[in-house]
């Protein structure tokens, strides 16, 4: 079957003054994936990610969402994105309860919030503050907050960064659970386990340039047959798993 491209980036390019941070680099994401873009600090992930956001201003290049060409249309594209708030937006009065209240009140839609807050199992939570969750649970909020306004797309920088393995194997359940439902689903990550796991495709990025756009499978296989082989003696199971095998899989922030 064909697939169909919901995203295209072409020849985009980032400036800082004389600092190319993002330097002409093109891609496609097809509707219903994951897409990971990975690489090193400071590789242009996020300014590429922010861009495609429209909380960034490019330097040139072309990028359509949706449809919908980012230059002209940028409030469409708005609606029809979810994207994470930073944690200075969440008013440190307001509980869950009203800060999604709020924030769907921006979109100019009404969200039935106990709802929202069931699908990242935080209804227990819904009426304390964001600063009384813990990593997990602020994680889980926030990828609730892209859901409010039933985005085609959402966009998820790092989001599983200082989680404990039980909160990381979780938030990739809730993450797997969203493209289900039929969101397609652009994240960077520095975890190649969870890029694994997640992604249907990975972009590469190195000093602001895509260096390999392919399946997690495919790059496995063509670095493999091209005679690549680990140093150490690869066993059936990693720490990670030892951690989980002896802690449970239960989570522990409740
Ligand atoms: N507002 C800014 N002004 C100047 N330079 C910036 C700005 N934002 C990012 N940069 C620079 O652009 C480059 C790319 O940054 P970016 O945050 O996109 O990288 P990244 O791949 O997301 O990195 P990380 O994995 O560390 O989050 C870096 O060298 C960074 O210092």
């Amino acid at each position: 079957m064909e697939k169909s491209i919901i995203i295209s980036v072409g020849n985009l390019v980032k400036n800082y003054d004389k600092f190319e941070a993002v330097k002409s680099i093109s891609f496609e994401v097809y509707q219903g994936e994951i897409f990971g873009l990975l690489g090193p600090n400071g590789a242009g992930k996020t300014t590429t990610l922010e861009i495609m956001e429209t909380l960034r201003d490019k330097t040139s290049g072309n990028i359509n969402i949706g449809g919908y060409d980012l230059a002209k249309n940028p409030n469409e594209i708005k609606h029809i994105i979810g994207v994470q708030l930073q944690a200075a937006g969440y008013y440190p009065n307001l509980n869950l309860t009203e800060l999604i209240k709020l924030f769907s009140g921006l979109y100019g839609i009404e969200v039935n919030a106990i709802s929202l807050l069931e699908k990242v199992s935080l209804t227990d939570k819904a009426k304390a503050k964001f600063k009384e969750l813990s990593g997990g649970q602020k994680q889980r909020f926030s990828i609730a907050t892209t859901l409010i306004n039933q985005p085609k797309i959402i966009f998820l920088d790092e989001p599983t960064t200082g989680l404990d393995p039980q909160a990381r194997r979780n938030l990739w359940d809730l993450i797997l659970e969203i493209r289900s439902a039929g969101t397609t689903i652009v994240l960077t990550t520095h975890y190649m386990d969870e890029a694994e796991i997640l992604c249907d495709r990975v972009a590469f990025i190195d000093n602001g340039e895509i260096i390999g756009i392919n399946s997690p499978d495919q790059f496995i296989d063509d670095l493999v047959s091209s005679g690549f082989e680990r140093k150490k003696e690869v066993k059936k199971a990693n720490l990670e798993d030892v951690f989980i095998n002896l802690t449970g899989k239960d989570l522990r922030e409740d």
